[in-house]
């Protein structure tokens, strides 16, 4: 029988071989553990350096509101007024609120670097009422347009606070520092056409950010503020009944914007029914006027004209030509102050209805409806030059062919009434546009 074969040398040598292996392998594991580890203690070190640099405010500045997501959303964080909350704001907060006057409202401005914010807050503070803004900042349109009128409103001693109507803990707070007896809820995602290209916005803006706000305001706020808020004269979409009345139907939005302002609508009234709130709408009619939305045709056409640029004005399928109801803007802020100043007290508290409450919707127009191309045809003369036109069939975009207020309503209770024709209130904005961009380019060159 062959013995079997020595393996104690070959078994001794596999042992110091494992061994080896073993010793190797740990050493290579740690030194890869350590490279590993010292290159991850870099690249954090790398994204704490990147995100300081990107995002200094949000490392180096104390934050109020946990809900930076809803914020950041529209806003840029680089801008250096992100902060809020702490006693310095809150001393901000009260004085920009305190009436000058007795018994002075004290109004919380929504979109109050908006075109029809900035003219009410100034208006407000003017007659002495105590007002403060609030506005996200966003880029729909220029936003150093938004930042001129902050700095407006501010020469004029109202604080605009950068947040947006969806970050509740901001708005909670807000309410809290300052017993509100008003607010005029402005903040929204305008422009017709532009629902086609970004439809979300305006859920988020005019469905969201309004029941947040309602949110707030009913449950939250102690007294419950009496809301008035921007609603618009796209409500009445389809109807061909004129001129357009309160009574009329508003059931067949033709864009999403109007819509989602017909939403709006439903929602006030059910905050009104359950929880008391004083709510009064407004349907603005095509609002023009210095300070004005480069997003409109006015605007955007005036900028064209002047660069020699091609304008596109659309006619209504049978050759008829378009129409706006177009509003000037000081009509419509003596149209928001009635409405502030007859609206009656909320009669909730911590979301309890304890009775009855005012509902109201209006329209603010101007009564007079102008074909698009005389608006041009103004534009032309008061600028001294030919618009280059190019004339198309109205698109499916979401316009209408034909708007005109019926105001009487507003008339018997907000005392409102328009004054202010085409002709004189374009050439009002002609001439803030002309003095504000000659300013601008004289400062961007300067710098
Ligand atoms: O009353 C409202 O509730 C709304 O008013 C405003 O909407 P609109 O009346 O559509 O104003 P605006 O865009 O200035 O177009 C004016 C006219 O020019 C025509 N138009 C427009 C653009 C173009 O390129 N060509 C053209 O002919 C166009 O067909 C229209 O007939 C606000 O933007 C809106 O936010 C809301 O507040």
């Amino acid at each position: 029988m062959a013995s079997p074969p020595d393996t104690s040398k070959t078994a001794k040598l596999e042992r110091c071989n494992n061994y080896l292996r073993r010793v190797n392998s740990a050493k290579i594991i740690s030194a890869s553990s350590r490279l590993l580890f010292r290159a991850s203690i870099l690249a954090t070190v790398a994204l704490i350096l990147l995100f300081t640099l990107h995002y200094p405010p949000l490392l180096l500045l104390s934050h109020y509101s946990a809900n930076a997501a809803a914020r950041s959303s529209h806003r840029s964080l680089l801008s250096s007024d992100v902060t809020y909350g702490g006693a310095a704001w809150e001393r901000e907060v009260r004085s920009s609120a305190t009436p000058r006057r007795p018994s002075g409202l004290t109004v919380l401005v929504t979109g109050a670097a908006g075109f029809v914010g900035t003219h009410c807050s100034l208006a407000l503070k003017k007659r002495g009422d105590g007002v403060v803004g609030l506005d996200n900042f966003n880029s729909y349109y220029d936003p150093s347009l938004k930042r001129a009128r902050q700095s407006l409103l501010s020469r004029h001693g109202v604080l605009v606070v950068d947040g947006d109507i969806n970050d509740t803990p901001l708005l909670t707070k807000l309410l809290d520092v300052v017993p509100f007896s008003h607010v005029l809820h402005l903040a929204a995602q305008a422009g017709v056409r532009y629902a086609m290209r970004n439809p979300q916005s305006y859920v988020t803006s005019n469905v969201a950010g309004l029941v947040a706000l309602l949110e707030v305001a009913a449950k939250h706020a102690d007294p419950q503020p009496a809301i008035v808020w921007a609603s618009s004269s796209s409500v009445y979409g389809l109807n061909t009944a004129t001129p357009f009345s309160e009574l009329h139907r508003t059931d067949r939005p033709a864009s999403l914007y109007a819509a989602t302002k017909k939403a709006g609508e439903a929602i006030a009234h059910t905050y009104n029914h359950i929880y008391g709130l004083s709510i009064t709408g407004l349907r603005f009619f095509t609002v023009y006027g210095p300070w004005g939305r480069p997003d409109m045709a006015y605007f955007s056409f005036t900028n064209n004209i002047l660069r020699g640029k091609p304008i596109t004005l659309f006619r209504v399928q049978d050759g008829t030509a378009v129409q706006r109801d177009f509003t000037y803007i000081d009509d419509v802020v003596k149209g928001c102050l009635g409405a502030l100043d007859t609206a009656e007290r909320s009669t909730g508290s911590g979301g309890k209805k304890r009775g009855p409450a005012q509902l109201r919707v209006y329209n603010l127009g101007n009564t007079s409806p102008v074909p698009v191309a005389k608006m041009v045809g103004i534009l032309e003369e008061l600028l001294g030059k030919k618009a280059k036109k190019h004339v198309v069939t109205l698109p499916q975009n979401g316009d209408v062919p034909y708007t005109h207020a019926n105001v009487s309503m507003a008339e018997r209770d907000l005392g409102y009434r328009a004054t202010t024709d085409l002709a004189t209130g374009l050439k009002k904005f002609v001439r803030w546009y002309v003095e504000y961009y000659d300013r601008k380019s004289k400062k961007e060159a300067s710098a």
